[in-house]
């Protein structure tokens, strides 16, 4: 979360001429709800079927496909991405996470914890970024930036 998924997956599909699609927003319109009440009406297994659904249904070239960040958790979603594509992972550290994600009210898993709590989830999910195809650093660089730099990584 705060990672910038969604506004670089944007920039570069502008950029590129691609579509992109957010699961996020394709979960929401599909529902109806935004993501927090989503969470608080169904629950949180609710929404991770909803996000295998949503990986499902978005195939085709010339595509972008944002995720939330906590798709990885489920072995099924990984397989279907892999198999689709591939994956970038935007890297930041926790506390410049933090730092983006401060004031938030959107992410329900961030609402109502303790840092030592968040930072526990940020960890226990490093390992499954980690295997992702193209890595990225995040911290200190422009959208922009970060745009030519997977611009150049997709095209080699
Ligand atoms: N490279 C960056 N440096 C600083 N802030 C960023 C960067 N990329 C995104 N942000 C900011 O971080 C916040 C979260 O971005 P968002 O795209 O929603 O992340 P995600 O979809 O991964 O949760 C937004 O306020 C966004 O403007
Ligand atoms: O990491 C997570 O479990 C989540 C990340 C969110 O998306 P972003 O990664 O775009 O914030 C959103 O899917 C939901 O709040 C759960
Ligand atoms: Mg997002």
């Amino acid at each position: 979360m705060g990672s910038g998924k969604t506004t670089i997956g944007q920039a570069l599909a502008d950029k590129i001429g691609y579509h992109v699609i957010d699961t996020d927003k394709w979960v929401e319109n599909k529902e109806q709800m935004s993501i927090s009440e989503i969470f608080e009406k169904k629950g949180e297994d609710y929404f991770r079927d909803l996000e295998t659904q949503a990986l499902l249904e978005l195939q085709g070239d010339h595509m972008i496909i944002t995720t939330g960040g906590g798709i990885i958790k489920k072995d099924r979603n990984r397989e279907i991405m892999a198999s689709q594509g591939e994956i970038i992972y935007l890297q930041a550290d926790f506390d410049e996470l933090l730092r983006r994600l401060e004031g938030d009210e959107t992410r329900p898993l961030l609402q109502q914890q303790d840092k030592e709590r968040i930072q526990a989830l940020y960890e226990s999910r490093l390992e499954l970024y980690e295997q992702a195809d193209i890595i990225v650093n995040t911290v200190g660089r422009s959208v922009l930036g970060i745009v030519a730099e997977l611009e150049s990584i997709l095209k080699s």
